[in-house]
C-alpha cells in the first residue's frame, strides 16, 4: 500500500506526513485552493522530503511558464495534472518536462470511464477523483467520493490512486471495494479546509495498511 497525502504547505507538514509513512506529498500549486502554496513554500517543503517519498505537484491547466517556473525552483519528481488537461496534453507535459505524468479523472458515472480509458493510454499513473459538485469552486480536494462500485473489479494497464472523499473511517472500506494499492487524501485528514491534522494523517495511513494487510486481492491492482 502507497499512500499520498496532498495538499501540505510546509515544511513541518512534510515531516509529519513522512514520519506517518507517506510515500507521496502533494503540494497544490492552484490560486483559489485553501491549499495553496507559493513556488518558495513548495521548495521549502519539497526540500524537507527524505529520499523515497515522492514529492508531486498539482496544477491545473497550467500553462507552460507556471510549469517551467515550478520546475526551476522546487524538485518536484511527478507532476499531477488536475483539471481538463487532454491526452496531447498529457503527453506533451511528459515530454518537456521529462517527469511522470499522473493524470486526474473525475468520476461521478459510468460514462466516465471512457474519459479514464484515454487517458490511462498516456499517463504514468492516474488519479481517479470524484467529480467536482456543479458549482465546486475548484476541480479537486472537496471531500467528495464517487461510487466506489464504478471501478470495482477493473483491470488496470497502468498503476492508479484511488482518491475522492476518502477518510480514516471510510479507507479500509473504499480498499476493499476497489482493489486500490495506493491512496490519495486531502480533506479527510483536515480538521478545516486547508488545516491539516496531524493525528488524522496517522489515522489514515494506519487504516490503509491495515486494511491491506487484512486482504485485497494484488491481481485487480496494477503494482505501481
Ligand atoms: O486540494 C485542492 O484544493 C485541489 C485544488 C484544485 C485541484 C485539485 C485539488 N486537490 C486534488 C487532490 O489531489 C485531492 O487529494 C483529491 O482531489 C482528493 O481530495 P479530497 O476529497 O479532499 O481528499
Amino acid at each position: 500500500m502507497r499512500v499520498k497525502i496532498c495538499g501540505l504547505t510546509s515544511a513541518e507538514q512534510v515531516h509529519t506526513a513522512v514520519a506517518a509513512g507517506a510515500d507521496y506529498v502533494g503540494f497544490v500549486f492552484f490560486p483559489r485552493s485553501p491549499r495553496a502554496l507559493s513556488i518558495r513554500a513548495a521548495r521549502a517543503a519539497a526540500l524537507a522530503a527524505p529520499p523515497g517519498v515522492a514529492k508531486v505537484a498539482l496544477t491545473v491547466d497550467a500553462e507552460d511558464a507556471l510549469l517551467d517556473a515550478i520546475l526551476a525552483e522546487v524538485p518536484i519528481d511527478i507532476l499531477q495534472l488536475h483539471g481538463a488537461e487532454t491526452p496531447a496534453r498529457v503527453q506533451a507535459v511528459k515530454a518537456q518536462s521529462g517527469l511522470a505524468v499522473m493524470k486526474a479523472v473525475g468520476l461521478a458515472e459510468a460514462a466516465d470511464l471512457a474519459e479514464l480509458d484515454r487517458q490511462m493510454r498516456v499517463a504514468d499513473q492516474v488519479l481517479v477523483d470524484a467529480k467536482p459538485p456543479r458549482g465546486a469552486a475548484r476541480p479537486g480536494g472537496n471531500a467528495v467520493a464517487f461510487d466506489w462500485r464504478l471501478i470495482a473489479g477493473r483491470r488496470w494497464p497502468v498503476p492508479w490512486l484511488l482518491a475522492g472523499g476518502l477518510t480514516p473511517e471510510n479507507v479500509a472500506e473504499a480498499i476493499r471495494l476497489t482493489g486500490a494499492r495506493q491512496v490519495d487524501v486531502s480533506s479527510g485528514v483536515e480538521d478545516a479546509p486547508g488545516h491539516k491534522d496531524p493525528a488524522r494523517i496517522t489515522a489514515f495511513i494506519e487504516a490503509a495498511h491495515r486494511a491491506t494487510r487484512a486482504g485485497v486481492p494484488p491481481s485487480l491492482s496494477a503494482s505501481p
